[in-house]
Order: C-alpha cells, then sequence, then structure tokens
C-alpha cells in the first residue's frame, strides 16, 4: 500500500470529470460541489439526486459512456463506474495526460484518495485509512462530529478575525504565536463567540495577554 500526502485542494471554478453515475460517484460529486467545483459527470446511467444537480444546474450530464476526450481540461478525474476495466482505462488515460485520477474500486491504482470529512464552516476535519478501511474513516469524522460542533463554524470566523487583528498589531513572532495560541482553548473560543471584542483592538491584546498569564499561571 501506498504512502499518502494529505492537502486541501482549491477547485473551484476548475473542472472535475466524474466518469460513472451510481451512488459512489454521487458521493464524490457531493464533495466537489460543497467545494464548489464545476462537475461534468459522465454516464449512461445516473442517481436520481446527479439528475435533480444537473436539472438545477448545479452540473453538467452527459448521459453516455465514457470517452478519452471527456476528460480534456479536467484537473481532477474521477473513475467511479461499476466496470473495473472501464475504471482501469480511465485510470491509464488521466495517466497519459498527467491528470490526477482517483479509482473507486481499487484506490491504490489511482493517484488520490477521498478521505471522510466533517466540515464546520472553514474548519475541516478529515480521516484517512489509506484505503485500509473506509467504514474506520467513517467512523472517526462521525466521532469528531460531537466532539467539534456546529459552533465551530462561528468560532472559526471569530478566530479569523482575532488573527487578523494580533497580526497586525504584534510584530515579535513568539509573542504572537503565544497569544494565538491562547485564543484557540475551548474557554477563549467560547469568550470570542459570547463577547464582541473584535470592536476593540487594544482590550482585545490586552485580555489575549491576561489569558496567555492565567494560563503560565496554572
Ligand atoms: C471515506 C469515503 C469518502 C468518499 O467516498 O467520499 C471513502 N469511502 C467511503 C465509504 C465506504 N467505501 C466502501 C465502504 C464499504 C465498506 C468497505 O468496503 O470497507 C464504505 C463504508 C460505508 O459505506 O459506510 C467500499 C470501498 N471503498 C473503496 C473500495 C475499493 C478499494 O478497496 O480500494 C471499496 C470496496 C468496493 C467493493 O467492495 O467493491 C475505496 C476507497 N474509498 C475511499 C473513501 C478511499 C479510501 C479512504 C481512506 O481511507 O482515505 C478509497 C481507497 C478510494 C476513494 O474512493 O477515494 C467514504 C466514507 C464517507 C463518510 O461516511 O464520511
Ligand atoms: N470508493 C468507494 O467509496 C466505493 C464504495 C463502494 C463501492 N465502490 C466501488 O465503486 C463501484 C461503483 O459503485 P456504485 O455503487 O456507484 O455502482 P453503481 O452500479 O450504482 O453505478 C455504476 C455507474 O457506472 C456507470 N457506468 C458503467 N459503465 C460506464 C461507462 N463505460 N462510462 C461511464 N459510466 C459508466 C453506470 O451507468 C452507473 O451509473 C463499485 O463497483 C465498487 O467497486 C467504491
Amino acid at each position: 500500500m501506498s504512502q499518502w500526502y494529505p492537502i486541501m485542494l482549491k477547485v473551484e471554478g476548475r473542472k472535475c470529470v466524474v466518469i460513472g453515475g451510481g451512488s459512489v460517484a454521487q458521493r464524490k460529486t457531493a464533495g466537489l460541489l460543497e467545494a464548489n467545483a464545476i462537475v461534468e459527470v459522465i454516464s449512461p446511467r445516473v442517481t436520481p439526486k446527479l439528475l435533480e444537480w444537473a436539472e438545477t444546474g448545479r452540473l453538467r450530464i452527459r448521459e453516455r459512456e465514457a470517452q478519452e476526450s471527456d476528460i480534456e481540461g479536467a484537473i481532477l478525474v474521477f473513475a467511479a463506474t461499476d466496470r473495473p476495466e472501464i475504471n482501469k482505462w480511465v485510470a491509464e488515460v488521466a495517466e497519459k495526460r498527467a491528470i490526477p485520477v482517483n479509482v473507486a474500486d481499487d484506490g491504490d491504482e489511482g493517484d488520490f484518495l477521498v478521505p471522510a470529512v466533517l466540515r464546520r464552516g472553514k474548519l475541516v476535519l478529515t480521516a484517512s485509512a489509506s484505503g485500509a478501511g473506509p467504514a474506520l474513516a467513517s467512523r472517526i469524522v462521525k466521532e469528531l462530529a460531537d466532539q467539534y460542533g456546529p459552533e465551530y463554524k462561528e468560532n472559526i470566523e471569530a478566530l479569523k478575525a482575532i488573527r487578523a487583528i494580533v497580526k497586525a498589531e504584534v510584530s515579535d513572532l513568539s509573542d504572537r504565536r503565544a497569544l494565538l495560541q491562547a485564543a484557540v482553548t475551548d474557554e477563549a473560543l467560547e469568550e470570542w463567540r459570547s463577547t464582541d471584542w473584535i470592536q476593540d483592538k487594544d482590550r482585545l491584546i490586552a485580555r489575549l495577554r491576561q489569558r496567555l498569564h492565567d494560563r503560565r499561571d496554572t
């Protein structure tokens, strides 16, 4: 089994091609749409959900078998048919064009895997078992969903604003790092949600210094 390198990829506004139109293709498509990719699905049969997304203009479907030219201009290709020989052929034509490909029936034959994902706004938690057990990856993100609830969407927004202020106001890097670490404790995140510190830069920095000081004392 391969060693995989995790990244966060920008697919927004870029063409991604999904070959196949069953439940696996639908799941990969859903993930791509969440990241605002331009999705093209190529498949003689598609699920009702994929059809609905096409009808509401969220993606384009070509209702026929895949052809080599379908992947032209794509930044990612997904081989998600129920025919191993077709998936293998898709992987070959993508590799010939140096387009990264995901292979649904044999992960190791492709260039990337899709991990299990939990989104809380800008916070993206993923788990991967490198193909050894997708059900485990799925179980782990479900467990993380309890630990990192919907409030994290707001936490991240507040944190983004706070970090921008700290970066602008605090020039010493180690000081900045210490303050930003003090800003992400559970208690601090709760506080940013309930109090509007962002309006007053000086008060915010003073509050962070106090948090840092309190932590060093304990
Ligand atoms: C995480 C998730 C993301 C997604 O698909 O969006 C995902 N599979 C999910 C679920 C799932 N898939 C399967 C089961 C049934 C139980 C089982 O077989 O174990 C379940 C569990 C379920 O349904 O509960 C069957 C299966 N999957 C693959 C094969 C072929 C093979 O073994 O290579 C077969 C056998 C097919 C057959 O028997 O013919 C391959 C892959 N599946 C991957 C991802 C990649 C590795 C992930 C990683 O470890 O990083 C990889 C390698 C390639 C890829 O697809 O990228 C999504 C969970 C979403 C969520 O719930 O959050
Ligand atoms: N990676 C995963 O997460 C995962 C999970 C379960 C199963 N699988 C594997 O993925 C495969 C697909 O699973 P599914 O449940 O979506 O199957 P499915 O039978 O629901 O769908 C297969 C789709 O492939 C299309 N297709 C067939 N030949 C084609 C061609 N030449 N060009 C384009 N499209 C074509 C069919 O029209 C159909 O829409 C399974 O056979 C299994 O091996 C992978």
